[in-house]
């Protein structure tokens, strides 16, 4: 328990009033359903209702302070006032947390997020490091993975989390900075000292508007969240890439470009080999040889940053490339799950952006010999543009296009799949996920490879508000035998 002074002091403009500083503070919610005595309630507007309308019942569960606009009405507990709540209470949420891991290390962009922080945390951990990664999915260290549901719950898990690994003994731990996470302000409050963006493209559109504020609530890592002296690894072959690199250097950021075009960690050459690829990279004036034991160049860019990670926090780039060639794939990033009795292999990726789905299908190109049989939807609930451009994209790169359900939420599944055959002319249509897999599969000879894509690790369907066990890989297997 803490004093309520000592948590808000020099953070909150007005002091508190009478006796105010003196309370006890027994915990942190932004949901007055989980308010005990003596919880600090944050209340704020959101998308579908006004946490403030649910200040009357934090107060009488005990709530002791509200955190909230200066025009909300707050009778019976300490009103902390402030313009933007959310950023106001994630700071004195993060001096009840503290203490958190000492190297903390955030990633953000479109796709590739939770491979990066994955890859960080297995690179830290073969320096010797006891480390942990937070995201999608859920929060992992060397011995236990617990998931969380979304990339990021909410500022109060986020924080206990962080907290709770650092109780753990992890010193090193790499998140997930999701869009919605940054503007909602809940990955933060803890000290960042390096940043990492992959790319933009395309997703998330029916919360942001438009892409220059999905690129806007991206920034906010460097321009705020990173911490003053920090440093930022940013993936340089992207178009947004030089606009990334403005930014940084606008907050006076280090800077360490990775990629093709990167020059603090340079991809000079990569090649497939089977199981993964060879990649020549230069880093720190040296010429290395990495043998990545995962296919693909979107694999390859988000080892790279991760390793630009890894540096940025101390690490001897000479060590971390040797750890490149030792790691483990990330579950339902391009995993294999099975090789039909025909001979063909099935992957499972977790692509649900036209652009990551081109990162897929380009990634098995090389690995195909005869068709590449693409089978995804798109999710419900979700920016409803992205629908026919991933048809088109699948339509141009794939052979074989077969158009299903992913998670198809509150909506009708069936228009979900005429918005995406929209895109794809020529591809076959089959509604349920389980009949399409199979169909994809039976359909596969001896040189053909299939992509199932969408769904990844996960393990439910959402279907209306029910979520039914799904596995797309066990799905696979049983499909297969
Ligand atoms: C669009 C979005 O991000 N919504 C999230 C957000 O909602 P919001 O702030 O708009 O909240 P709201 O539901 O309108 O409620 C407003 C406030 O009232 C409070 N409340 C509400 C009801 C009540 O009875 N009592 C109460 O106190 C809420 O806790 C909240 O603080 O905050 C809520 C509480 O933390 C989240 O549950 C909710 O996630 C919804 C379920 C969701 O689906 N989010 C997805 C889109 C998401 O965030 N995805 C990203 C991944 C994106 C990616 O990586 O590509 C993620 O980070 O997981
Ligand atoms: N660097 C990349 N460039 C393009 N596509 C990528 C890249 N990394 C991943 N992808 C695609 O995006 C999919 C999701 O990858 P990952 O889970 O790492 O991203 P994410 O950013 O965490 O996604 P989410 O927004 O759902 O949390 C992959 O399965 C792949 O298809
Ligand atoms: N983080 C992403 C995941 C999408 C996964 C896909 N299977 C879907 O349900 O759309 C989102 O919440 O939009
Ligand atoms: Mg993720």
């Amino acid at each position: 328990m803490m004093r309520l002074g000592s948590l808000v002091e020099g953070l909150s403009g007005d002091a508190l009033p009478g006796g105010g500083a003196d309370a006890l503070v027994t915990g942190f919610a932004i949901d007055n359903r989980k308010v005990a005595p003596g919880t600090v309630f944050g209340a704020f507007q959101g998308l579908r209702v006004n946490g403030e309308d649910y200040i009357p019942a934090a107060i009488a569960a005990g709530a002791v302070a509200i955190v909230a606009r200066p025009q909300a009405r707050v009778e019976g507990a300490i009103h902390i006032a402030d313009d933007n709540p959310r950023r106001l209470f994630a700071q004195i949420a993060a001096r009840f947390f503290a203490p958190f891991p000492d190297v903390t290390v955030a990633v953000t962009g479109t796709n590739g997020k939770t491979s990066t922080v994955e890859l960080v945390r297995q690179i830290w951990r073969m320096l010797g490091h006891h480390s942990a990664s937070i995201g999608t999915l859920g929060v992992t260290t060397s011995v236990d993975q617990v998931s969380t549901g979304l990339t990021t719950p909410d500022i109060v898990t986020f924080l206990s989390n962080m907290s709770g690994l650092k109780r753990e003994g992890i010193t090193h731990a790499a998140f997930e900075a999701s869009s919605h996470g940054l503007a909602q302000y809940r990955t933060e409050g803890l000290p960042v000292i390096a940043g990492a963006f992959t790319n933009l493209s395309r997703d998330h559109l029916d919360y942001h508007g438009d892409m220059d504020s999905y690129f806007d609530a991206k920034m906010r890592l460097f321009d705020e969240v990173v911490g003053d002296g920090g440093a930022a690894v940013v993936g340089a072959d992207d178009e947004w890439s030089a606009k990334v690199i403005e930014r940084v250097a606008k907050r006076g950021l280090r800077l360490l470009d990775v990629g093709v075009k990167g020059r603090a960690v340079h991809l000079a050459g990569r090649t497939p080999t089977q199981l993964g690829q060879m990649m020549e990279v230069e880093a720190e004036g040296k010429l290395f040889k990495v043998n990545l034991p995962l296919i693909g160049a979107y694999q390859a860019a988000n080892a790279l940053t991760a390793a630009g990670l890894a540096i940025a926090t101390g690490a001897d780039a000479a060590k971390v490339m040797e750890c490149l060639a030792r790691v483990q794939p990330v579950r339902g990033r391009l995993e294999r799950a099975v090789i039909s009795r025909a001979g063909a292999p099935v992957y499972v990726d977790y692509a649900h952006t036209p652009d990551g789905l081109r990162a897929a299908i380009e990634a098995l190109r090389p690995h195909t010999r005869g068709r590449l049989i693409a089978l995804f939807g798109a999710g419900g609930d979700r920016d409803t543009g992205k629908r026919p451009l991933m048809g088109r994209v699948a339509a141009e790169l794939a052979d074989h296009v077969i158009v299903t359900d992913d998670n198809p939420r509150s909506e009708d599944p069936s228009a979900i799949r005429a918005a995406v055959m929209a895109g794809a002319p020529g591809a076959v249509e089959i509604g349920g996920r389980r009949a399409a897999i199979a169909a994809a599969i039976a359909d596969a000879g001896a040189d053909d490879i299939v992509l199932l894509a969408g769904k990844g690790h996960e393990q439910g369907q959402i279907i209306g508000d029910r979520v039914l066990p799904f596995d797309d890989v066990t799905v696979a297997r049983e499909c297969a035998g």
